[in-house]
């Protein structure tokens, strides 16, 4: 199944083209997290470069995210409306029409043309940039264009920002790398911006994308079989959801195999791959899907030239943001940090809203110390820039949705891992029998808050329902600021709504 044809490398914006090589502040990489960077930055009076070695934008908006849930979204939609009486009966011989989706994904996409993406932040007054960029040193960048093999040489005033993002990690699987990446086995790219269905998909991971691929391709009529290494899909959020989950893929027709491993992958022939399981079964399928994580973009990025090591592992940084040194580094002052690192490179919290939370930060942080050591340069900025410390989320309990069917929603600590960090909890449940759910349709939904048994406050949340990521800010807001169940009783969702839960949770816990 070949590629399609994108081109990764636009011609435009060569460093050559650059009328000074001098900037206040300097990005590596303009995905959503160093494109919300740049725009901050010169939107607060800075000279902002913004360098990319590929689309403007990164994989969010054109290999992951936005393509992703373009795809899952019609689905959603239409199965929403099958589940209510009235609607349906219009709709139900109707079903997903395929070219249709991909025809929408394209348009939301533009085609894979990151003009318009280029347009906002050369509106903004950033400095757009192709090319692959290294660290040179202290505040020192080097650029080299695609296919060239001279390099330009930027320099930063302030500071330097390191958001190369991450990119899919391949395992270690005898017979995998006999196959050719992006025809025979897929990653995410493919996974998101092909306009095919396979006959038979073997998916090889069962987190996010493993799961919410598996949703899109068993809907629109692909056999998937998910193979994942945990006992169970999801294995990072409450068991009842993930089961939930699990049980709405195998009606959709995915065959779920968990706790295996893939010992050995064969080609038999064109799209024909067979796949050596860890209990001896051998599963044959069209294209295989490699799901099985990411990893940092930290390697051949000249972080050697500062004395810190680039291999793949995230990048890291303390509350602000600020890159941890090495003790001695010639021309680095440690009063007055000026390398940051940001989104998925530093590995807190690898999705594109908590990059951008981390991006809110750092160049807060990055503005505040340029107003204390340079007093004379102004900064506009409406409301000041305050907030220069992230909260420290303990891993994996940092606000998320995943968009399967129903979705999961969730933050802060699950049951179990609340309980693994030895706190002292209890949980509640509700199971979505209340009026506001029932207009919906007959569609499943549950929640839990996790609460400390001291303190009664809330310590996570999931909710796995139709929309659930709708439902996640309020609860997002308890959470983060330690609402307890009696500050809760004052937050009161309208009537009739899927937000009624949180009544109900409350009536559950007594209250
Ligand atoms: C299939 C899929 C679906 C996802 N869905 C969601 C979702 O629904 N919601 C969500 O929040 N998150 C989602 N994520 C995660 C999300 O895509 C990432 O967290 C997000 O893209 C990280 O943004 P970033 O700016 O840190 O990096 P990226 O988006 O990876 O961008 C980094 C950019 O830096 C460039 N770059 C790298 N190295 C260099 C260099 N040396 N020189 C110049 N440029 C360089 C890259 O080309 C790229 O353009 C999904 C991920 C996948 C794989
Ligand atoms: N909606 C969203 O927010 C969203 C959607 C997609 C991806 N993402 C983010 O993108 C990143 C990557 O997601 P992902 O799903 O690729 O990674 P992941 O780490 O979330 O899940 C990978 C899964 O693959 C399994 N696995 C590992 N090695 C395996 C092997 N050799 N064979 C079979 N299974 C194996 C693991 O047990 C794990 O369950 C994550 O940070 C995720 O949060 C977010």
């Amino acid at each position: 199944m070949p590629p399609r044809n994108i081109d990764l490398h636009p011609q435009n914006h060569h460093p050559r083209e650059l009328s000074s090589y001098h900037f206040d502040v300097i990005i590596i990489g303009t995905g959503p997290v160093g494109l919300t960077s740049g725009y901050r930055l010169a939107s607060a009076g800075l000279s902002v470069a913004c360098i990319t070695d590929e689309l403007y934008g990164g994989d969010c908006p054109f290999f992951a995210c936005v393509p992703s849930k373009a795809l899952l979204r019609p689905a959603e939609a239409l199965n929403a409306a099958k589940a209510v009486g009235g609607a349906r009966e219009a709709i139900e011989s109707h079903d997903i029409d395929v070219d249709a989706v991909f025809k929408r994904r394209d348009t939301i996409l533009q085609n894979w043309d990151d003009t318009f993406l280029l347009d906002i932040s050369a509106n903004g007054g950033v400095t757009p940039v192709r090319g692959y960029a290294r660290l040179a040193g202290v505040k020192q960048v080097s650029v080299q264009p695609h296919g060239e093999s001279e390099k330009f040489f930027l320099f930063a005033k302030f500071a330097v920002i390191i958001a190369t993002g991450s990119t899919h990690a391949v395992p270690d699987i005898p017979g995998l790398d006999q196959l050719k990446e992006g025809e025979e086995y897929w990653t995410n790219r493919e996974a998101t911006t092909g306009n095919t269905v396979p006959e038979h998909l073997i998916i090889l991971g069962g987190g996010a994308v493993g799961t919410e691929m598996a949703t899109f391709y068993s809907r629109v009529g692909s056999k998937v079989t998910l193979i994942t290494k945990s006992a169970e899909i999801l294995p990072r959020v409450e068991l009842e959801a993930a089961r939930m989950v699990r049980k709405s893929l195998e009606e959709s027709g995915t065959s779920i195999r968990v706790a295996l491993e893939v010992k050995h992958i064969e080609k038999q022939g064109p799209n024909n791959m067979n796949v050596n399981l860890s209990n001896g079964e051998t599963i044959s399928g069209s294209v295989i899907l490699n799901a099985i994580g990411r990893k940092p973009r930290t390697y051949d990025i000249g972080l050697e030239t500062i004395g810190l090591q680039g291999n793949g592992s995230p990048l890291a940084v303390n509350s602000s943001m600020v890159v941890n040194m090495p003790e001695f580094v010639e021309g680095n002052s440690p009063s007055e940090p000026w390398l940051y690192c940001v989104g998925d490179t530093n590995g807190l919290a690898p999705t594109t809203h908590m990059g951008i939370y981390q991006c809110r930060i750092a160049t807060n942080s990055i503005l505040q110390s340029i107003q204390q050591h340079h007093p004379t340069i102004s900064i506009t900025t409406p409301r000041g820039f305050n907030n220069t410390e992230a909260k420290s989320w303990a891993p994996g309990t940092y606000p998320q949705t995943i968009f399967t069917d129903p979705s999961i929603a969730t933050v802060g600590h699950t049951l179990a891992s609340a309980k693994a960090a030895g706190l002292s909890v209890f949980a509640i449940d509700n199971n979505f029998a209340f009026p506001g759910a029932g207009l919906y349709g007959d569609l499943p939904g549950w929640a839990r808050w996790v609460i400390e048994e001291r303190t009664e406050k809330i310590l996570g949340a999931t909710i796995c329902s139709l929309e659930a990521s709708d439902l996640l800010g309020s609860v997002s807001v308890a959470v983060t600021h330690g609402l307890s169940l009696k500050d809760m009783v004052h937050v009161v969702p309208p009537f009739p709504t899927r937000g009624e839960f949180w009544r109900e949770m409350l009536n559950t816990a007594g209250y």
